[in-house]
């Protein structure tokens, strides 16, 4: 079967191993730069069929940030549409490979759905007969990268500072998650005198458990409502004059939308300021994230130019918000656990309310 599900748990023990590194070295060691990477990484995977470590042996140049763990500067790097972008892409058109391998699992990866993509003709002549152009698939790469990084990341601190601040909300979900998969392995045999102890085992929530979990899904979605990544969507163009709430918008006129300020209306929501992720369990658990039947949030977006992303977000956010909670709450004192609450104390104590 084609999934990706290999891709999110090599993504997750990238996040660990890195926690753990730097832990050793440094007792400070920030949560932030660890989500990102595993994000960004993931990202890269899921779009050229490239591990970010093998990309190193193509573009030596990005071997030095990497080294130097400087991920602003990496992201950087894969935005020179040119020297990188191109580069890549035609390296995975030219390698025939059209399937990240994991043992017997395949999955395509982005590009190769851009190779294939041939345009309708209502869309005009864009010069390459209805086959995207390298640049335009360049650029949809690095919107790809661009879209999905800094905001998961920015989304899953917020929701780990909240449960740290809530610690009623992280045992709910706890619970839930035992419900669900049963409870964390138990620790191996007590170790004779002189021996090092055995690390208690994580215990590992795979994609298929946790679509059977309503209340993460309600604690994820609260977190897009209370902390929106995304303080406004991007830029619109009013296509017609409209009338909206007694003012005419022009045509041609530029538009936004305040997000963060609708998840916040005390007409729409009951004590906004608070984290409850209960509100989310009524009409059986089913919220409608896309705005289709009536807008009260809109973290991604709404209607036609909504973020393509969405489901994959919140795929992701489900995923590591799940296995980090196990992580936090089963661990023992040297694994990622106490890493992550350690370091994500100093966010919660930034909420307000
Ligand atoms: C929590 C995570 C995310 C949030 C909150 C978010 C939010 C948004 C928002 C508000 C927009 C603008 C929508 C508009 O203009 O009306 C957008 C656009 C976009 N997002 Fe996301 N996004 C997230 C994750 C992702 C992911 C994972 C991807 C892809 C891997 C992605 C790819 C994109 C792209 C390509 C656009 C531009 C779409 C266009 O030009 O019409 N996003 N996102």
């Amino acid at each position: 079967m084609k999934s990706y599900s290999w891709v999110r748990e090599w993504a997750l023990q990238i996040m660990i191993d890195r926690l753990q590194q730097q832990q050793e070295v440094d007792e400070k060691c920030t949560v932030a730069e660890h989500f990102q990477y595993a994000m960004f990484s993931l990202l890269v995977l899921m779009c050229f069929g490239e591990k970010v470590e093998e990309m190193l042996t193509m573009f030596p140049k990005l071997g030095k940030i990497l080294f130097k763990s400087r991920l602003k500067e990496l992201e950087k790097s894969l935005s020179d549409r040119d020297e990188v972008i191109i580069p890549l892409i035609k390296n995975r058109i030219g390698s025939g490979d059209h399937e990240i391998r994991s043992g017997t699992d395949r999955i395509v990866a982005y590009v190769d759905t851009l190779v294939n993509l041939q345009l309708p003709e209502e869309d005009g002549d864009n010069g390459n007969g209805g086959r995207l152009t390298y640049m335009e698939m360049a650029s949809m790469c690095i919107e790809f990268l661009n879209g999905g990084t800094d905001t998961t990341s920015t989304a899953l601190q917020w929701i780990k500072a909240n449960l740290v601040k809530h610690p009623h909300i992280q045992s709910k979900l706890y619970d839930e998650i035992v419900t669900v998969v049963g409870p964390p392995p138990q620790k191996g045999m007590k170790p004779e005198l002189g021996q090092e102890p055995e690390p208690e085992p994580d215990l590992v929530i795979t994609e298929a458990n946790v679509q059977k979990m309503p209340y993460l899904k309600a604690v994820v979605l609260e977190g897009l409502r209370r902390h929106p990544p995304v303080h406004f969507v991007l830029p619109h163009w009013v296509m017609k004059e409209v009338e909206a709430d007694g003012y005419t918008v022009p045509q041609g006129a530029t538009i936004n939308f305040m997000v963060s300020e609708m998840g916040l209306d005390p007409e729409v929501w009951d004590e906004p300021m608070e984290f409850k992720p209960e509100r989310f369990l009524v009409n059986d658990g089913v919220f409608d994230i896309t705005g289709s039947k009536g807008i009260k949030m809109m973290p991604f977006g709404a209607g036609r130019r909504i973020c393509p992303g969405y489901d994959l977000a919140l795929l992701h956010l489900e995923y590591f918000v799940a296995n980090l909670i196990c992580g936090t709450l089963s661990s023992s004192n040297t694994s990622v656990g106490k890493i992550v609450r350690q370091n994500i104390r100093m966010k919660a104590s930034r909420i307000s309310g």
